[in-house]
């Protein structure tokens, strides 16, 4: 897309307009499922927003809800500040798009994006100028008379994206839209979604199940689970301090551990917690409310925050650690994983390093190693 080439005017119009989405304990049920259960959410204007999670944690269906494609069993939806609930899809000011793109097969690139416009009812050049402006920006004028069989998968994403934006909504709704790129292009591509949010200054709200491309493209992030919303926050707290068991374990490589809240100081905006984990013994771990004691609780440290090294070659005063057996090292390139058991429970762990520091260390299959991390490294999880 030639973005750089765009109408500044069209963007800025669009920018005022620009305006942020709220959910109040918003449900929704099919039937006897309930796809959606009291979630409140709240997007600011010119927010990136990303809903992440499994599949069928309710995504689609709170996006769906969003747009007006889906009823609200209970709750209420904002758009704006204004109370959207009884209003149909072209009333909201939002637009989506969709997987599958849902182009018109028979129509030209032009008169895909013109469709719009016309029910809109939009006076002729009116249209004529916004259709043309919009391909441009999204790098499409020299295929506007094309239909969109004959143009590549990233091409019919552009018109999609074309089609969605040329009605000047103030909110963009997208459900998995890069989803049917193959893997280059996806990367291209969310780097050109991005710039194309932060030009119009616009909201969007995207769903995707794909961990880099909510962090790549979001201000915000909800991570989604069975309906509920587990966390809400920047892509970088999200990955440093997932706030439950959930969320940990959906980032990934995170070793959780199970224990008693034994103690716990006050240490200025955060807590420090420690929690007795059973044969293992005590550690520390920070934590962003102040658990009570006695409480039952994990934390968490990611592979590649912990460090290593032989038995006996331990640092001083080190609070956070345990003895493991190193049972696989697998080298993926830039960075190597290491499987490794606990030795006093045989919990399995994870350990991530760069390549060279782990060769380095000249460490081998079956030997037994200390971990250790601080305590600002790990992650108490509530819940
Ligand atoms: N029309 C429907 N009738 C009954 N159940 C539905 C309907 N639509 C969705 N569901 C159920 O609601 C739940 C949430 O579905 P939803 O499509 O919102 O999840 P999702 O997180 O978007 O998943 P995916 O990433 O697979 O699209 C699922 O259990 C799904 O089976």
């Amino acid at each position: 897309m030639h973005l750089e080439a765009t109408s500044s005017t069209s963007a800025a119009a669009t920018a005022e307009k620009a305006t942020g989405v709220s959910l109040r304990a918003v449900t929704k049920k099919y039937g006897p499922v309930v796809a959606v259960q009291d979630i409140s959410i709240d997007v600011a204007a010119g927010t990136y927003c990303c809903l992440l999670g499994p599949s069928g944690c309710g995504k689609t269906t709170t996006l769906r809800m969003i747009a007006g494609h889906e009823e609200i069993t209970y709750g209420d939806v904002f758009i704006g500040g204004r109370r959207v609930n009884a209003l149909p899809p072209v009333k909201r000011d939002t637009a989506m798009v969709f997987q599958s793109y849902a182009l018109f097969p028979h129509k030209t690139v032009w008169d895909n994006v013109d469709f719009g416009l016309k029910m809109q009812r939009l006076d002729r050049q009116a249209r004529r100028q916004r259709v043309g402006e919009i391909l441009d920006i999204v790098g499409l004028s020299d295929f506007a008379q094309r239909k969109p069989d004959n143009l590549s998968g990233g091409q019919q994403q552009r018109v999609a994206l074309a089609r969605a934006l040329v009605t000047r909504p103030q909110v963009l709704l997208l459900d998995e839209p890069l989803s049917a790129l193959d893997e280059t292009l996806r990367v291209r591509t969310r780097g050109e979604l991005r710039r194309l949010q932060k030009q119009f200054g616009l909201t969007f709200i995207q769903v995707t199940h794909a961990q880099d491309e909510a962090f790549s493209l979001s201000d915000q992030i909800v991570v989604m689970g069975d309906g509920h919303v587990d966390q809400v926050g920047t892509p970088q707290r999200i990955f440093n301090r997932p706030a439950s068991r959930f969320v940990a374990n959906f980032m990934g490589d995170n070793n959780l551990f199970e224990g008693n809240v034994t103690q716990v100081e006050a240490d200025g905006e955060v807590a420090i917690a420690q929690l007795e984990v059973p044969q293992l013994g005590k550690f520390t771990c920070q934590a962003e409310v102040a658990p009570d004691v006695g409480m039952e609780a994990a934390f968490c440290i990611r592979a590649d925050r912990m460090q290593v090294t032989r038995r006996g070659e331990l640092p001083e005063q080190t609070t956070n650690h345990l003895s493991a057996r190193i049972t696989a090292i697998e080298f993926t390139g830039y960075i190597t994983r290491v499987a490794l058991l606990a030795e006093a429970t045989g919990q399995e762990l994870l350990y991530k390093a760069r390549t060279q520091d782990w060769l380095a260390r000249d460490l081998q299959e079956g030997q037994v190693v200390e971990l250790y991390w601080t305590t600002e490294a790990a992650n108490f999880l509530s819940h």
